[in-house]
């Protein structure tokens, strides 16, 4: 008999089953999962048996030859076109090698450790490395989470998981990183159709990507200087995927924050070399401020149509001149396209401000700073769509430092002294999705984080390095035509008619109340008749 209190263990009857059976039932186990295997890496399989097929009929020769051959043949393709030798040999070769040899031998300890594994029903649940895929500088994992995992928990242990798997940098994407190839001719419905299969939106993964070869360690030469710049797409950077980054300017205001010495200096003479094609052939007017009286800008003065380094006055009327030309454009335009393209005879004006706390904080002229802060509200806030652009560096991005801040739409933060100025540049949460911009070691000068069109999550790039010697160079062959300046002097002129305005149909004159109530307010308050 038991009593409250007693303990009663209940185990399900355990079923004795014939060893043989046992052993049976083992072997068809290993066999199926093999031919699963076997089923999954139809390349690796294929290789051996076409391996073994030929040492049986050639010896080693018959190992050794194809080997040499397929040797070669990958040195020449690499020598001749090395993008495509990564995206279909190298990469995914390596990628294999390594989701083999390193990820997955390290999976159980990384995840388990980061804090990333589950416990459900009394075992522990890791999230699945699918894929590796490999290119010159990083490895892009495809991991499918835990269930009720979010890519914010793998977002949080970015660095931990970088340096679990010994590397310094990685990130982490909800999206695939890579944007689909643009098809085109015969098979381009066909390819577009599995592009969109293999881009579908997936939320159950996350790509991480590590940063094997850190490709912002060397200093990025200057590029080529476009005849045409192509403003939505203007190359100023390299990627850690050694691709240009490549800034939208059209319509759009940019700001970049960095500490002093964090290389600012570069992202603005990266964009004005890669907008000097177009200074010279008159599509873009660069009115720049320097408030460290010229030392940043004085060297390439030819390049810029209005300079202003030493009188906070004169930079105050600059800016002012700017709305004017603002202004004029609005009444211009009005109606008749709603994004200004830049032309020689309207050409895009970017004005450049290098340390603008000195003009909206540390300025002592309370009256003056007051009148450059209309002037910036107004361009920040009306001047994108009309081309009449700012574009501002500043070292501490604290709102009472930059009231505008909210207002520049493209932000570039470069190295920060304080972990909370990053979101204050880049936006909120930003730090937590990977831009650790206040972690930037000595050597990172020009290195920055950017976020790239269509990704919520930062990338880390670095500026092309414009020496002195390139700034002369530059001034020299890419002056402002002489009539630069002189933009203002469009501002006087005429101005579009008023529309003509078909007179619509008379309407009836009549009340404007129904009938109903038509007599209802001039009523007493109890409901009588009408007083
Ligand atoms: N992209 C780059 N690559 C390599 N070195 C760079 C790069 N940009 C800047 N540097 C170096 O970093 C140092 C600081 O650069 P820079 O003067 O542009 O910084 P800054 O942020 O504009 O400084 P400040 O706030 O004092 O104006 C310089 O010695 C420069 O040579």
């Amino acid at each position: 008999m038991t009593t409250a209190g007693d303990l009663m263990v209940i185990r399900p009857r355990r079923l004795e089953l014939p060893v043989w059976l046992v052993a049976v039932g083992l072997i068809v186990r290993w066999l199926w999962r093999g031919l699963w295997w076997c089923l999954r890496h139809p390349v690796t399989v294929g290789l051996v048996v076409v391996g073994v097929v030929l040492y049986r009929q050639f010896g080693r020769v018959g190992l050794i030859v194809p080997v040499a051959v397929a040797s070669a043949v990958s040195a020449v393709w690499r020598w001749k076109h090395e993008a495509s030798w990564w995206a279909w040999c190298g990469g995914p070769v390596l990628g294999r090698f390594r989701q083999v040899f390193v990820y997955r031998r390290a999976w159980r300890e990384a995840m388990t450790l980061c804090g990333l594994a589950r416990t459900y029903d009394h075992r522990p649940v890791l999230p699945q490395l699918l894929r590796v895929r490999s290119d010159q500088a990083l490895d892009v994992l495809t991991i499918r989470m835990v269930r009720g995992q979010t890519p914010e928990e793998f977002q949080r242990v970015t660095a931990n998981l970088a340096y679990a798997f010994g590397r310094r940098h990685a990130r982490i994407y909800t999206e695939r990183p890579d944007q689909p190839p643009v098809r085109s001719g015969y098979w381009a419905l066909v390819l577009g159709a599995v592009d969109r299969l293999r881009y579908r939106d997936r939320p159950s993964l996350v790509y991480l990507v590590i940063v094997r070869t850190d490709a912002l360690r060397t200093v990025v030469e200057p590029f080529d200087v476009p005849t045409n710049p192509d403003f939505t797409a203007l190359p100023l950077a390299r990627r850690e995927d050694l691709r240009h980054w490549c800034l939208h300017l059209l319509a759009t205001h940019v700001l970049i924050g960095g500490a002093t010495r964090s290389g600012k200096g570069s992202v603005l003479w990266s964009l004005v070399r890669a907008l000097a094609g177009g200074i010279t052939s008159g599509l873009v007017r660069l009115w720049v401020i320097d408030p460290k009286g010229g030392m940043e800008f004085a060297m390439g003065r030819p390049l810029f149509a209005r300079f202003a380094c030493k009188s906070f006055e004169a930079m105050a009327d600059l800016l002012d001149e700017a709305v004017a030309v603002m202004r004029e454009r609005q009444t211009r335009l009005a109606g008749a396209v709603r994004v200004h393209t830049p032309t020689e005879a309207d050409p895009l004006v970017v004005v450049v401000i290098d340390e603008m706390a000195a003009l909206t904080a540390y300025l002592q002229d309370v009256e003056l700073r007051k009148r450059i802060a209309s002037s910036l509200g107004l361009l920040l806030s009306q001047g994108a769509g009309v081309g009449v652009l700012v574009v501002a560096a500043l070292q501490d991005p604290r709102k009472e430092v930059l009231p505008f801040r909210d207002l520049f739409p493209t932000r570039i933060a470069l190295g920060l002294t304080e972990a909370a100025q990053v979101d204050l540049v880049l936006g909120d949460g930003a730090r937590n999705r990977g831009a650790l911009a206040d972690q930037m070691p000595r050597w990172a000068k020009g290195v920055g984080y950017v976020i790239l069109d269509g990704t919520p999550e930062p990338a880390r790039v670095r500026f092309s390095y414009i020496s002195d010697e390139h700034i002369r160079e530059l001034a020299a062959e890419y002056p402002a035509p002489s009539d630069a300046a002189d933009i203002l002097a469009q501002v006087g002129r005429e101005t579009a008619d008023e529309p003509a305005r078909p007179s619509l149909p008379r309407q009836r004159r009549g009340p404007l109340l129904p009938d109903s109530l038509l007599n209802f307010l001039d009523r007493d308050a109890d409901g009588g008749e009408p007083r």
